[in-house]
């Protein structure tokens, strides 16, 4: 089994005349995500948020933390991330990744395109699903608003897994993880 992450950085957008954007205090104030449009690997072309595979011995929020720097150059101070999801896809019935979810309006720098990813902010009521995983309009409208998801994501037609058919799902909403990681 995999085991990756996903990050979420959010944004008040900048206001007419203003040429800097605002930190959000909270996720209720954002109106902006930074998505990244993927280059290569699972879901090559297809858009994102930044996150990848844990490397090694580290935490889910450090893997988000270092995944989010390496592929658009923000900084993230790993307590300042706010866990959002757990999702378990599963291929031909068995687990093929567990993904932990996080959100945060904490981050320093500005983003850069890197080989791995060109990243983009884009407003969260405009969020490209028709140029993402199928299953990504079901649980991140609820993610970005500030909610909490534990989803189970059926696949089937074998690997790799963004090339298989999306068949069957289960949502359970504002749940609270007892390991954040
Ligand atoms: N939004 C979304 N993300 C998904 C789904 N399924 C899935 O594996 N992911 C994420 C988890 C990981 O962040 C990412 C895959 O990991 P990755 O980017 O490291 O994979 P890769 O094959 O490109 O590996 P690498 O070359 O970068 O090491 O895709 C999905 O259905 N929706």
């Amino acid at each position: 089994m995999i085991e990756a992450t996903l990050c979420f950085p959010l944004r008040t957008s900048p206001g007419d005349g203003e040429s800097e954007s605002q930190p959000a205090d909270d996720v209720s104030e954002a109106d902006e995500v930074l998505l990244i449009e993927k280059r290569r690997g699972l879901g090559d072309g297809w858009y994102n948020g930044p996150g990848g595979k844990l490397e090694g011995d580290e935490t889910p929020r450090e893997c988000a933390v270092r995944e989010t720097h390496e592929e658009v150059g923000l900084e993230i101070d790993p307590a300042d991330l706010e866990k959002a999801g757990e999702l378990t896809f599963l291929l031909d019935g068995e687990v093929h990744t567990f993904c932990h979810v996080f959100r945060t309006t904490a981050f320093r720098g500005e983003p850069r395109p890197s080989e791995e990813a060109r990243p983009e902010w884009v407003g969260v009521e405009e969020v490209p699903y028709d140029r993402m995983w199928e299953d990504d309009r079901l649980w991140l409208p609820g993610v970005l608003e500030g909610r909490t998801i534990a989803g189970e994501f059926a696949f089937s037609g074998g690997e790799p897994l963004d090339e298989a058919e999306f068949v069957r799902h289960d949502l359970e909403w504002d749940i609270s993880f007892t390991d954040d990681g």
